[in-house]
């Protein structure tokens, strides 16, 4: 019965296992009221099950927030997939995976999060429609970290906007955890830029990368182990690894005027978007600013079209400045004041959802 105490907030949640090709995966829909749930794909070596279940709730539920802030005809939901990405991705798992992504019969769309790639997702897509994201070559709208990372950048213009009062990004410094596909696009820009960074990563390859691009271009690259990100003098902390980063043991060393960054579930609990607001360190929330490859990946309704996804993707720009003023208008944090914009677009679409719209939803354009 505890089980169901965890998820009690959810609609659905499936448990998936194949002993041939040893997947194990946990698939949660948390809410479908402005569509059909969609969210990435993550694969992790959790240390228990109760990690990852705990991980695809708090994950699922963000999708949520994230297609209602987004403004698309999506749902909340995610999947995780236990298993070390190095060792154990094969095609074979990535089918069977599909397999049961296909058994919701469209209740849930899926693509890449941390620790999977595009090109998994290809074997996914033999045996199942209900998969985004994947190469232009196979229909797909590529690389969902492309506009994630041009929405970080957007993120944070705003926020340089909100708190210098101009968007330039040079003549500032930035801590940023994490090199991955999201983390390594948003610091070559900023290098691109002028700007200054801090950078962390247990990847070598990743800091070696950027540091040669840092040296291309002139500019200052600081690598820093693990834990000495969050101590470090720099204007805004960009998180790009994992989530529960600002917690009770992290603010209370950060240094930064702002947060901005792509990870998931930065706030380990809702009250630490309190707790930042009184430090005076300027959060902008996590499903807002990394929401550029939802954003992408909706709009494949459309048939994959980059300008249109650029276009719609800017708005996070304006979506973050509006938040801003929000909070401190109804002097909330920044994180509430997303959170009831949310719940409140969420409680009108359930007023107006007619039964017969809702089921025609999505019309793919691309494969019927
Ligand atoms: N890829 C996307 O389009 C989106 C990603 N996100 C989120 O952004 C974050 C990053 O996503 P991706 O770049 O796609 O993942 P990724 O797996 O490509 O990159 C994650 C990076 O974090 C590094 N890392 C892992 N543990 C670390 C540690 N202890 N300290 C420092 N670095 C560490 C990894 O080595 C890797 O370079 C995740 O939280 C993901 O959920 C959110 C929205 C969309
Ligand atoms: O990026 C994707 O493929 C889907 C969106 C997603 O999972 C996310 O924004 O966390």
């Amino acid at each position: 019965m505890d089980l169901f105490e965890d998820i009690y907030e959810h609609e659905q949640v499936v448990f998936c296992n194949d002993p041939q090709t040893g997947l194990k995966a946990i698939i949660a829909i948390h809410n479908t009221t402005l569509g059909p749930a969609l969210g990435g794909c993550r694969m992790r070596p959790y240390a228990s099950f109760d990690e990852a279940l705990q991980d695809v709730l708090r994950l699922s539920k963000g999708m949520t927030y994230k297609c209602a802030a987004a403004d698309v005809d999506f749902g909340g939901g995610k999947a995780v997939i236990l298993g070390d990405p190095e060792k154990d991705r094969s095609p074979e798992l990535f089918r069977a995976f599909g397999q049961f992504v296909e058994s919701l019969n469209g209740r849930f769309y899926t693509g890449t999060d941390m620790g999977t790639l595009p090109e998994d997702f290809i074997h996914s897509l033999r045996e199942t429609n209900c998969i985004v994201g994947v190469p232009e070559a196979y229909g797909g709208s590529g690389d969902s970290s492309v506009p994630t990372a041009s929405g970080v950048i957007y993120g944070l213009q705003a926020t340089n906007q909100a708190l210098w009062g101009t968007d330039e990004l040079r003549g500032r410094t930035y801590a940023i955890q994490g090199l991955g596909k999201v983390g390594s696009k948003v610091a070559a820009h900023l290098i691109e830029e002028g700007a200054s960074l801090y950078v962390t990563d247990i990847n070598k390859q990743a800091l070696d990368e950027i540091e040669t691009k840092a040296n291309l271009h002139g500019v200052t690259v600081q690598v820093v182990r693990g834990d000495e990100i969050y101590d470090v003098e720099a204007d805004v902390f960009v998180p790009c690894a994992f989530g529960g980063v600002l917690n009770d043991n992290t603010i209370s060393r950060l240094k930064t005027r702002a947060v901005v960054g792509s990870a998931n579930n930065q706030l380990e609990e809702e009250h630490h978007g309190t707790m930042l607001a009184d430090k005076q360190i300027l959060y902008a929330p996590d499903y807002i600013v990394n929401s550029g490859g939802l954003i992408q990946v909706a709009d494949e309704l459309y048939e994959p079209n980059k300008d249109r996804v650029l276009r719609k993707t800017k708005a996070i720009y304006t979506s973050l400045l509006t938040i801003y003023q929000q909070a401190e208008l109804n002097h909330m944090s920044t994180a509430e004041a997303a959170n009831e914009f949310c719940e409140d677009r969420i409680e009108f679409r359930k007023k107006r959802n007619s039964f017969f719209s809702h089921m025609k939803r999505p019309k793919w354009a691309v494969r019927t």
